[in-house]
Formats: C-alpha cells, structure tokens, sequence
C-alpha cells in the first residue's frame, strides 16, 4: 500500500520528541554536549538529536577541521596531539558561547580539564556509553582516526577506556549506545534531560 505523507506516522524523532515534551529550564539554556569513546554515536547520534530539539548541530572535529583546512589525521602528524587538544579547546569555548546548540565533541575533549571544565559551566554533558565490542565494530567502517592506526581497534579502544572511563563517569547524564538503532539512545538521552534537574 502507497504511504500518504500526509496521514502516515510522522518520523521516530519527532515521535520521541513529543513524547517527552518540553525540556526542563536548566536543559533549555544550556548546550547538549556529547562525549565518549570513538564509535559511540556523537556525531551521528547528535546530528539527530539536534533535528528533534530543532537546535543547531555542531560537530567540533568538523569546526576545527574547517578553521584549520586540514583533515584532522593530518593535523596529528603535523603537529602533534597537544596542539590539535589547543586548537579543540579553544573551538569548544567558542562553540559553547553561542546560543544553545547539540554539539559533538572528539572522544578526547573532554579528557582535557581545561575543555571539561568549560563543558561543565556552561553545557550539559552527555556520556554515550557503549561496549568495548560495538564500539570497534563502528569504528573500523572509516580510516579517519589517527588514534586507531598501528594496532588492532579493540585493543586501542581497550586501553583508551582504562584511562577514560572514570572521566567520562563525570559527565552530568550516562546513557547506553549499545546495540540499538539511533532513534532508541536519542529516546534515553531525552528521557534523562527531561528529568534533569542541573
Ligand atoms: N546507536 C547506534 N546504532 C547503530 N549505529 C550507530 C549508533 N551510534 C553510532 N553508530 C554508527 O557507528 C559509527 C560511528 O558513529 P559516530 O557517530 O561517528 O561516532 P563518534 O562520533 O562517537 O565517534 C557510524 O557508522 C554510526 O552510524
Ligand atoms: O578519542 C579521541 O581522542 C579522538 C576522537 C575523534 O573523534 P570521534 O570520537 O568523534 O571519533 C577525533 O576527535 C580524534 O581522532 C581524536
Ligand atoms: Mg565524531
């Protein structure tokens, strides 16, 4: 049977968008800021994330790659990656001074202090957590990421979590990206904002 645009179900986002309603004040005013390990959905997640909260998305690796003209592996080995965390930094600052906006970050700003700190006064943190497993399932369908060359992405990714984790652990919201389409983890993130209370 032809679907009628007109009387079919609107799309999932907007579906789980309704469902949850307004955000709170404190979620309203802020910027949504997603973080976690490579491959856990902040780019791909974020962009949709935006589309259902009809707020500009921004993907810093995107920014930064864009202010310096240059791809971001390229950028690592040119000069290493105490300066592309500098250049990361001062774009997320930028970014989290503009109106509110869904804004993926790298998998390493927020390891940074300086770069959490400012997540932490002015956006809201949101930790896409997933296992070690999906995540190196993900990663390996683009050759972008220069932490991911040399050796096997389980094992990178393995001894990136053992240091990360507890940090990601700060951020103000954690919610699953495991095995589950996208719509489902921007369902859970707008069921915690909605219960946010800052
Ligand atoms: N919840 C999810 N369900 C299915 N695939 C996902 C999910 N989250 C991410 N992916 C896929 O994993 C890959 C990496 O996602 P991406 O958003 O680039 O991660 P990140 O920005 O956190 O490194 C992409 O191919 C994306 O479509
Ligand atoms: O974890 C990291 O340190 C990095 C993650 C990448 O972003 P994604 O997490 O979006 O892949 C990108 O910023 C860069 O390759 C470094
Ligand atoms: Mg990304």
């Amino acid at each position: 049977m032809q679907r009628n645009p007109k009387t079919s179900p609107q799309p999932s986002p907007t579906r789980a968008a309704n469902a949850v309603g307004p955000l709170p004040p404190a979620v309203a005013s802020r910027t949504i800021v997603l973080v976690g390990l490579m491959g856990a959905g902040k780019t791909t997640v974020g962009r949709r994330l935006a589309r259902v909260l009809k707020r500009r998305f921004v993907d810093a690796d995107s920014e930064i790659e864009h202010a310096a003209d240059m791809a971001i592996a390229d950028m690592f080995e040119r000069y290493g990656e105490e300066e592309f965390r500098d250049g990361e930094r001062r774009v997320i600052a930028r970014l989290l001074d503009s109106e509110p906006i869904v804004l993926a970050t790298g998998g390493g700003a927020f390891i940074d202090p300086e770069t959490r700190a400012l997540i932490a006064a002015r956006g809201i943190s949101v930790w896409l957590d997933a296992d070690l497993a999906v995540l190196a399932e993900r990663v390996v369908r683009r050759d972008t990421r220069p932490l991911l060359r040399g050796d096997d992405p389980l094992t990178l990714l393995g001894a990136l979590a053992e240091k990360r984790l507890p940090i990601y652990a700060q951020a103000d919201i954690r919610v699953e990206s495991s095995q589950a389409p996208h719509d489902r983890t921007i369902s859970s993130i707008l069921t915690e904002l909605a219960a946010w209370k800052g």
